[in-house]
């Protein structure tokens, strides 16, 4: 297949001033990640703007939504201008700021959300994502407040009072290890709260790292209610299960915690039949200091930029349709990126990646691109590799190396 590109657009033959010629690869769209910790300002020990854009890129992605839990958290234009600016100077990948719900992530007051929304930012998305908008009261406002540019809340699902202390999947394995457990209903009840807040509101509501089964359920009924919901899974909800805590390795150690095999099942169906949009990276990114210590004092959190797609490969097949929806178009609707998500055709901006289906792979925790090294998949051989990306026609990874 040949893509015909002229000014970072896609061409009809006989227009371009560039030719790509794909050989036997794979070409997807760009992929987009609505949930990505980039760590700047703050943490630039953790991933910088730059180096999370090297990682995306390598992943295959042309746009990532940068998660506001940072310091200063992103809950001002001045904030999430800063992150914007940052990311176009790195040049790798699109880099789209979310904004905080709540001042300072503190669950208290409403932050300037149209102040974000009208920004250069142009902010679509707002999230307390490490923490849930627990009041409901501010929910309801917050809905409100989105629903006149029709934008969308970003829900960490988790009910605090019942994940006091919580280590791990509250189940057999916890009480097995004696850990305290996070339990399935800590998410599903705030779930089940939101859709009906959105229904109320009648705006939009999107919710972060589904995990559990009845997750599953809840939003396949507010679906069918016509309630405007949607959802994404992350690789690692999609392939690893609560058992690996036994290990006592903190790399397994994320937020919402790695559950069963029925929940992983669930998901996956789910994901296949459209209850779970998209599949999100939630790349979390923490400094060895952070993360090689015991279990306990650990932060949670993983990489996933960079093996989203061969776990996406891994878990779905070649299944390259599905793929572009659940990593490309469907998240570029959510999040308003009108440059990104579109087929592969004249007309739509020449953001796309070319991947060997039949390469495989082996993680290496010092070979990524982050600066953080906390991959739960170190040693595994993955199928499928990027082997160049393209933003706008120019070309960020060239034979699986990064040009900036
Ligand atoms: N997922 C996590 O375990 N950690 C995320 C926060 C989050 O996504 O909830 C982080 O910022 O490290
Ligand atoms: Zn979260």
């Amino acid at each position: 297949m040949k893509i015909y590109i002229r000014d970072g657009v896609i061409v009809e033959k006989g227009q371009e001033d560039r030719l790509v010629d794909t050989g036997g690869l794979v070409a997807l769209p760009g992929l987009v990640d609505l949930h990505t910790h980039l760590r700047e300002p703050g943490r630039e020990d953790a991933e910088t703007v730059l180096s999370g854009s090297r990682a995306a890129a390598l992943g295959g992605f042309t746009a990532v939504c940068a998660m506001a839990n940072t310091s200063p958290v992103a809950d001002t234009a001045g904030v999430v201008e800063q992150v914007y600016r940052l990311g176009q100077e790195a040049g790798l990948v699109d880099v789209q700021p979310i904004g905080a719900v709540t001042v300072g992530l503190a669950g208290e007051r409403l932050a300037e959300l149209g102040a974000m929304a009208d920004s250069r930012a142009r902010v679509r998305v707002f999230s307390d994502d490490g923490h849930c908008v627990h009041d409901p009261r501010l929910m309801r406002r917050a809905l409100e407040y989105v629903k006149a540019f029709d934008g969308v809340i970003a829900q960490h699902a988790e009910e605090p009072r019942l994940t006091e202390g919580a280590q791990m999947h509250e189940g057999t394995e916890s009480a097995r290890l004696g850990l305290t457990g996070w339990p399935a209903v800590a998410e599903e009840s705030i779930i089940a709260r939101d859709v009906l807040l959105a229904a109320h509101v009648g705006a939009r509501l999107h919710i972060c790292h589904v995990s559990t089964a009845g997750s599953v359920e809840i939003i396949r009924q507010a679906k069918a209610r016509g309630i405007r919901v949607t959802a994404e899974v992350t690789p690692h909800h999609l392939l690893l299960t609560h058992e690996l805590a036994g290990s006592y390795d903190p790399v397994y150690k994320v937020n919402p915690p790695l559950r069963t095999e029925r929940d992983v099942n669930a998901l996956r169906e789910g994901l296949r039949d459209g209850t779970i949009d998209i599949i999100a990276t939630d790349h979390a990114p923490h400094a060895a200091e952070d993360k090689e210590c015991e279990w306990a004092y650990a932060r949670p959190g993983m990489l996933g930029l960079e093996t989203a797609l061969s776990i996406a490969i891994h878990v779905l097949g070649q299944d390259w349709e599905l793929i572009a929806d659940r990593m490309s178009a469907a998240p570029a609707r959510i999040a308003q990126l009108a440059n990104h998500g579109q087929p592969l055709r004249p007309g739509s901006p020449a953001n796309f990646t070319l991947v060997d289906p039949a390469a495989r792979w082996t993680v290496e925790p010092h070979g990524l691109a982050s600066l953080s090294h906390n991959t739960p998949y170190a040693g595994m051989v993955l199928p499928g590799r990027v082997v160049h990306t393209y933003l706008r026609g120019e070309q960020t990874v060239a034979d699986g190396k990064v040009t900036k």
